[in-house]
């Protein structure tokens, strides 16, 4: 209550707030008919001041309600993998890959990598009921996935807590062998799988070797096999069952068989040749679970889940993590672009602000070369970082340029940014962007881009770089200093806006805007600590030989920063 209170002032005094006016409205009409309105009994102050203070906390929880955000619930029971490679943690980043919340009942913990299980120490059955217990009477879970389930009263409790507190799906991997052939439930849960959880269960997703234990042991070879596995299965309770032949004998594609008790559904993906594959089996039901949770069908659910897995194993085929036969695979699909050399210590470093080659096509048409060998000719004379400013080129032309010229900078460990084009820059996954006062905010960039690319944006006043601080960029670009052909219309700030826009940020400062040889000693002398470099377009690219200008436009550079710091 006193937490509504609390609430109940601010929305009041900002009706803008809330999320739904109508609600809001059609809540006060009810207010002024209900439950407060009937408790009025005299004029006095005091009952006046109540009954509009319940009004209003009843107002506040009502649009606080009105503006929740649902977010599909997946729980998972389930053992702790500590490699990370399957278990709880597959399941967690299965869910998170997905966009699905996921809390989680751990039922033992394994000591595993990916040569084996080394351990297992297995909770209590009282332990996991309390877990089952917290989660499951406080918060709204959509789908229950289970996973490990190591002995027959864990089983058990299971199946008296689904009884209390019913979800809309439950999503039964009957884990029994690691895929390292360790077992990992002992026999006497086979009983309490079939009596109680299997008929609770809305699928079910054995591979070949557990459906084979399901069964009592008859061998699977083939997929006529598998659909009779499936059916058989199936009469144990479950409303479907998903047969995962990943490891049936001689077949070139993964054929899974779905059976949802009237039709058969066979399901091909290609086969991944790779090592990467520990945790497929709690990946695949974690995400079944996610896109019921979501509210789709189950072949959709199943059919989503298994592309998941074919694409998350084709990012992960080359990565190595572990020593042993089957290594983890990666749920981001975020891993397939880092080679040794693109892995860059700092997200940014401002001193690689000291010598920015910003592009310029006219430049490079006019003396005939193509960015991809101005860029390297800029880098080999010194450049620290690139920006590509490719004004009228088209999108596609853009991102090819793009990629070429991030192939070679990240050969030379340069960051290249892109000009303004934060689509291009996400298409080829440059290291950064640079905008302008007209261009893209800097806090959409952030956000489009996340947390680890670089930003720079383009200051000529102390209020917008104090601004540029507050929205998140990385750098301030600061010019004109001098009059410049490059850009139109361009307002020459001179040294002294240069001065006044380093001294009202706590950012790194490039300058920029006729910069070349003769002017960048006196540029670099101002007595800005923050200022960290020059930028420069013509004075590199507008001349016969790039390699040459840069050298000694580095040199002098290098020269001016060394003699500050004495
Ligand atoms: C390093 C650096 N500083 C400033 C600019 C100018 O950016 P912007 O104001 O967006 O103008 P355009 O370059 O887009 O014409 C820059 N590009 N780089
Ligand atoms: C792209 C750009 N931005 C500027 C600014 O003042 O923000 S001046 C500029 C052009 C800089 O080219 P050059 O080195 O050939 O003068
Ligand atoms: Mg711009």
């Amino acid at each position: 209550m006193a937490y509504a209170q609390l609430f109940s002032c601010h929305f009041y005094c900002q009706d803008s707030w809330l999320s739904s006016p109508v609600l809001v409205a059609s809540e006060v009409f009810r207010q002024s008919r209900g439950s407060s309105f009937l408790s009025w009994n005299s004029n006095t102050k005091k009952n006046h001041r109540r009954i509009f203070m319940n009004m209003q906390a009843d107002r506040a929880s009502k649009a606080i309600h009105a503006s929740e955000l649902k977010i599909p619930h997946v729980l998972t029971v389930a053992g702790s993998d500590s490699g990370a490679g399957a278990g709880i943690q597959a399941d967690l980043k299965a869910c998170a890959a997905r966009r699905v919340y996921c809390s989680t009942v751990i039922t033992a913990v394994t000591a595993q990598n990916t040569a084996g299980v080394q351990g297992v120490d297995v909770v209590s059955e009282e332990f996991v009921a309390e877990q089952l217990q917290s989660v499951l009477s406080d918060m709204h879970v959509d789908v229950v996935k289970t996973g490990m389930l190591p002995s027959p009263g864990i089983v058990k409790v299971l199946c008296q807590s689904l009884r209390k507190f019913p979800v809309r799906a439950l999503v039964v991997d009957p884990v029994m062998v690691s895929t390292s052939g360790d077992m990992l439930a002992s026999p006497s849960v086979l009983a309490g799988f079939r009596e109680e959880l299997l008929p609770m269960a809305d699928i079910l997703t054995p591979n070949i070797k557990e459906a084979s234990v399901l069964l009592g042991g008859v061998p699977l070879q083939s997929v006529s096999d598998m659909r009779s596995a499936a059916k058989l299965i199936r009469d144990m309770g479950p409303r479907n069952v998903l047969v995962k032949g990943g490891d049936l004998p001689d077949s070139l594609d993964a054929i899974d068989v779905f059976f949802d008790g009237k039709s058969f559904y066979e399901m091909h993906s290609s086969r991944v040749n790779t090592r990467n594959t520990h945790g497929t089996g709690c990946t695949l039901a974690s995400c079944i679970a996610a896109e019921l949770a979501k509210g789709s069908s189950m072949l959709q659910a199943v059919k989503v889940a298994k592309r998941f897995i074919e694409t998350a194993l084709d990012y992960s085929r080359d990565i190595v993590i572990g020593n042993g036969v089957q290594g983890p695979f990666d749920h981001f699909l975020a891993l397939k672009n880092i080679s040794q050399s693109s892995i860059r210590q700092d997200r940014f470093n401002s001193n690689d602000l000291l010598l920015y080659a910003v592009t310029d096509a006219g430049m490079n048409r006019k003396w005939d070369r193509s960015i991809a060998d101005a860029v390297k000719a800029a880098i080999e004379g010194g450049a620290t970082i690139v920006q590509l400013r490719e004004k009228e080129a088209e999108t596609g032309d853009f991102l090819d340029a793009a990629k070429v010229c991030l192939k070679i900078c990240r050969s030379y460990g340069v960051p290249l940014l892109i000009n303004d084009r934060i689509d291009v820059a996400l298409a080829c996954d440059a290291d950064g962007v640079h905008v302008g006062q007209s261009d893209l905010p800097v806090s959409v960039a952030r956000t489009l881009l996340g947390p680890d690319k670089i930003i720079g944006v383009s200051c000529k006043t102390p209020e917008q770089a104090q601004q540029a601080w507050i929205s998140g960029a990385d750098y301030i670009g600061c010019g004109g200093v001098y009059p410049t052909n490059t850009k139109e219309n361009n307002r020459t700030i001179g040294l002294d806006g240069l001065k006044a826009v380093c001294l009202a940020s706590k950012l790194p400062v490039v300058a920029i805007g006729g910069i070349s040889p003769s002017n960048a000693r006196s540029v670099m002398e101002i007595g800005a600590p923050n200022l960290k470099g020059v930028a420069v377009v013509s004075a590199l690219f507008d001349r016969e030989c790039v390699l040459t200008e840069t050298r000694n436009l580095h040199a002098l550079v290098i020269e001016a920063a060394a003699a500050l710091t004495k």
